[in-house]
């Protein structure tokens, strides 16, 4: 497809593209061939400066405004990204090296259906009336005022939307600083929401690396700071965010467990481990990379597990419709990626399917199964963000779900069993934010997202959003004298 996927500048600010090349230039380099596709610049001081005071400028018409004409707005979004889900998927894919058969279902039409449901809950987030004997009270729904949004370079266009949606469905403004690894997609979704009638400076984009980021943490018009990144960045964001005494939504990395036990349909849960292992060339943050397997199906698991990556990865180029599986982000995280597989190899890990990168241009790592990993090893230690499945074996359900419970991370986990009482048992048991039962990462706009430990504070989608990107104004009414003891 022959688009131009430059943007017009680097940043979107007050409404309109906005280039200051005095900033750090950032590349934007392909995945697929290692080639700069376009360049971006680090917002400078004075960017920033402009994206915060646009931001403050446009939040208070936009809270005044009738909740349902908010809502409306971010609709007509999600209509327009609808209809040209085809070129912002292309941009997508050329941006992180994704499949276009995947960018197509689940990126900017995730990112729709975000501005769909909290355009439609804009009208619906009312206070409530307290009553108090002869007094009462009620609350007032408030915005927090202006939003920081930083994003990861797994989903660049999923997680504007996801932040950006509840953040402006509530009156807020947005100021968001996309991964310099994938600057591109939040600029569309910028222009996006002007063309459909947003106001100039409800929602600015700013480039740049860690640095920009802190400067607009820093900042004491913010009110808010919603992180999607890693454990390390998260502990950075929230401390600082602390220092400014500022509310967090903290999205971030994960290790987490499927359990798949003897009487589960073992086709379904050999799905469940690809989904949860190898979309996204594994580089999703609720990837379920400790498999842990009943002894009974084992190696009926893995057997089926490596004819299915045997028979069925197609990788190529991410814009070829067949392609179902992509290269790693960029050279650094390939290189991330091939040392744990290294260190998998030399802690005692059986190899049973990929292990290395693959022979053809671009960043590729092939879809990478260990079995016999043990809970000591580094690869179900760490967090890989990577096509890297571990296989860990048991025999009993309590010892599994103490395993898969001891960890510093609690984003998601998975549970495979045709008993669904013993679905639900584990799922209580284990200490994950989101879980599923035998299904692994489908995650609708309607379900509440998020971690729990070191994974995260807060949670995106579902009403619960709103929490997250409102405060209560309590008002008490007295309906008689006022009474002191003097
Ligand atoms: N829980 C979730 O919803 C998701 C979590 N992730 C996590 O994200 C990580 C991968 O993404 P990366 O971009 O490598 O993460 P990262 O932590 O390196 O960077 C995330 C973002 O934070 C910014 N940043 C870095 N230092 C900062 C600072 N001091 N102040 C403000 N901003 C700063 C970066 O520029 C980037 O935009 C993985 O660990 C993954 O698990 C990714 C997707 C979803």
């Amino acid at each position: 497809m022959a688009f131009d996927i430059r943007p017009a500048a680097s940043h979107f600010v007050n409404g309109q593209p906005v280039e200051d090349e005095a900033g750090t230039p950032i590349p934007v380099i392909c995945p697929v061939t290692g080639d700069e596709i376009a360049r971006v610049h680090a917002a400078t001081p004075a960017v920033i400066e402009d994206a915060l005071a646009s931001a403050e400028a446009a939040q208070k018409d936009w809270a005044a405004m009738m909740p349902r004409e908010r809502g409306a707005v971010l609709k007509r979004a999600a209509a327009i990204i609808r209809e040209r889900n085809r070129e912002l998927s292309v941009l997508e894919s050329r941006d992180t090296g994704k499949p276009l058969s995947e960018t197509l279902v689940a990126d900017a039409t995730s990112g729709a259906d975000a501005l769909d449901f909290f355009g439609g809950l804009a009208a619906t987030l009312t206070g409530e009336h307290i009553p108090l004997g002869g007094d009462w009270a009620y609350t007032i729904r408030e915005p927090l005022g202006v939003c920081v949004g930083i994003g990861a370079w797994n989903y660049p266009t999923q997680i504007a939307c996801w932040k950006a949606a509840p953040a402006l469905a509530c009156g807020n403004a947005m100021v968001f600083k996309p991964s310099e690894t994938t600057p591109l997609g939040a600029l569309k979704l910028a222009e996006i929401l002007v063309e459909a009638g947003a106001p100039p400076g409800l929602f600015n984009v700013v480039q740049g690396a860690g640095e920009v980021g802190a400067a607009l943490i820093a900042d004491a018009r913010v009110a808010k700071v919603s992180l999607t990144g890693s454990v390390p960045t998260g502990k950075r964001v929230y401390a600082a965010a602390a220092a400014g005494m500022k509310h967090v939504t903290m999205e971030l990395g994960g290790k987490s467990p499927i359990l798949v036990f003897d009487d589960a349909d073992v086709e379904n849960a050999v799905t469940g481990a690809i989904l949860g292992n190898f979309y996204s060339s594994g580089q999703i943050c609720s990837n379920g990379t400790r498999v842990f397997v009943q002894s009974g199906i084992k190696e009926r698991f893995l057997e089926r597990l490596a004819e299915r990556l045997e028979s069925g990865v197609v990788m190529g180029d991410p814009l070829d419709e067949a392609t179902n599986y992509g290269p790693m982000v960029s050279e650094r995280q390939m290189e991330i990626v091939l040392g744990y597989i290294e260190k998998g190899r030399e802690e005692g890990a059986r190899l049973i399917a990929g292990g290395g990168r693959v022979d053809r241009p671009g960043f590729f790592v092939a879809p990478t199964v260990f079995a016999d990993v043990t809970d000591d090893m580094t690869i179900a230690r760490e967090e890989i963000f990577g096509p890297v499945l571990s296989v860990l074996d048991f025999e009993d359900e309590a010892d599994a779900v103490a395993r898969a419970n001891a960890t510093e991370f609690g984003l998601a986990a998975g549970v495979y069993t045709s008993d669904l009482a013993r679905g639900h048992r584990v799922v209580a048991a284990l200490r994950a934010g989101t879980c599923w039962i035998n299904a692994y990462n489908l995650t609708p706009v309607e379900m509440p997202f998020g971690g729990v430990k070191s994974s995260g504070v807060g949670r995106e989608n579902g009403r619960a959003a709103i929490e997250h990107y409102s405060q209560l104004k309590s008002v008490y009414v007295a309906m008689g004298a006022s009474d002191a003891p003097f």
